[in-house]
Formats: structure tokens, C-alpha cells, sequence
């Protein structure tokens, strides 16, 4: 399997998506945010960082970066896309997502390691993981406050978007929300960082879990198991 990371001005967890990638024995391809294209990729990984410094807002500029157009496109043909952390906040500026993340509710960036609960397991990250599972992910954020609106929450409860939640809220988010799909499944944000967490020396391996799941459906789904 493929995996693409897209590479911000700004961005500082790309290396980390690269590292945990060829950990898993997958292969890597960077793409730097001013290209147009890009072929032959699985999977795109909009890693995490302060993506042109994070001015007006994080995500708010990196949305217009070149490459998010074929991203877009990319996504939208039901290619799996996977923002972490600022790429999830890039990922609701761009309208892949719905909501926005805003500043965490005490006003301070948090950085710790979490639980967070899997609550949806019909979608390729889950893959592995069985509903109410607890992983333990590192979060280092100072805009991961998830915010959407009481009809927008209605919707995402009714067509199963929520994949993992808080157990602890850290930063104020609706419904204690680490993460979200799109509808059809394909395009996930979260917070917390599972490329951040695939080695016991790192203070958690669970995020290993995740990454292996998608890889093992497109495995599946692609008869290369
Ligand atoms: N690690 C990250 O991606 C966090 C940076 C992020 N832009 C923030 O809200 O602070």
C-alpha cells in the first residue's frame, strides 16, 4: 500500500507519518504542497504542524494550497484521506469535514498522552478495533476545541460520523469529539496523533492500531492479503 504526505510550510509531524508508514512496512511518498498532482497513492496523510504559521486560523490557508484541489477531487472518488491534528483542522476549513476546530476552551496549548474511545467501527481506520475499545494517543494542540452546531451534531450522530471520543475532554470539544468521518467513511479527522504512537519507547503503541487497520481493509478490499 501507498501512502502520500503532504508536506506544508509549517507542517512538523510529516516526518513522523513517513517514520510510522515504513514502520508498518508500507511505502511513503511526500508531496510537497505546491504540487498539482499526484498518482499511484492509497492513501493521503495531511499530517500535523502549524501549516503557514496557522495565521487566521489553523487549516485557513493551507486550504488554498495547490495540492488541495486533486486532494479534494482525490477524496470525493472515495480515496482515503487521513488529517491529523492540523490536518484535521484542514480538512473542516476545506469542507471535507463538517465543523470547525477552534481554540481549546482553557485557552493554552495542551500536549499529554489520552484515552479516547472508538465508537464507530464501520470505516477503514476502525478496521481492527471493536466499539468502545480505549486507545491511548498523544494529543499536542492549542485549536482542537471541535465545534459544530446542535443540527450539525444531529447529523453526524445520525449518519454515524463520530469515531472516537474523549474520555477525559482536554480541550472543550462538543461531545468530547477526537475524531470524524465523512459520510461515506472515507475521509477521517482527528486530533490526537496515532503516527505519533507506534512504539512502546514513544509512550504508546495504539496508534499503530489504527494505521494497521487501514491498511489490512485496503489489503482486503484490494485481495492483497
Ligand atoms: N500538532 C499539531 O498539528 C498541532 C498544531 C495545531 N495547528 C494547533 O492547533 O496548535
Amino acid at each position: 500500500m501507498k501512502f502520500g504526505v503532504v508536506l506544508f510550510p509549517g507542517s512538523n509531524c510529516d516526518k513522523d507519518a513517513e517514520y510510522a508508514v515504513n514502520f508498518l512496512g508500507q511505502s511513503c511518498e511526500m508531496l510537497w504542497h505546491k504540487e498539482k498532482n499526484f498518482k499511484g497513492i492509497d492513501c493521503i496523510i495531511l499530517p500535523g504542524g502549524f501549516s503557514y504559521g496557522d495565521y487566521l486560523r489553523a487549516g485557513a490557508i493551507a486550504r488554498f494550497a495547490p495540492i488541495m484541489e486533486r486532494v479534494v477531487e482525490f477524496a470525493q472518488k472515495g480515496g482515503l484521506v487521513m488529517g491529523i491534528c492540523n490536518g484535521f483542522q484542514i480538512l473542516t476549513e476545506v469542507g471535507l469535514l463538517p465543523g470547525v476546530l477552534i481554540r481549546n476552551k482553557n485557552l493554552r496549548f495542551v500536549c499529554d498522552i489520552v484515552p479516547i474511545r472508538v465508537e464507530n467501527t464501520e470505516v477503514p481506520y476502525t478496521y481492527n478495533l471493536k466499539k468502545g475499545d480505549i486507545l491511548k494517543l498523544p494529543i499536542a494542540h492549542g485549536e482542537g476545541n471541535y465545534y459544530i452546531d446542535n443540527k450539525g451534531l444531529e447529523e453526524l450522530k445520525k449518519n454515524n460520523q463520530i469515531v472516537f471520543s474523549y474520555l477525559d475532554n482536554p480541550n472543550g470539544s462538543v461531545e468530547n469529539i477526537a475524531g470524524i468521518v465523512n459520510i461515506k467513511g472515507n475521509v477521517l479527522g482527528m486530533m490526537p496523533h496515532p503516527e505519533r504512537g507506534v512504539e512502546k519507547v514513544l509512550g504508546s503503541e495504539d496508534g499503530m492500531k489504527i494505521l494497521k487497520s487501514v491498511i489490512n481493509w485496503w489489503g482486503e478490499k484490494n485481495g492483497k492479503l
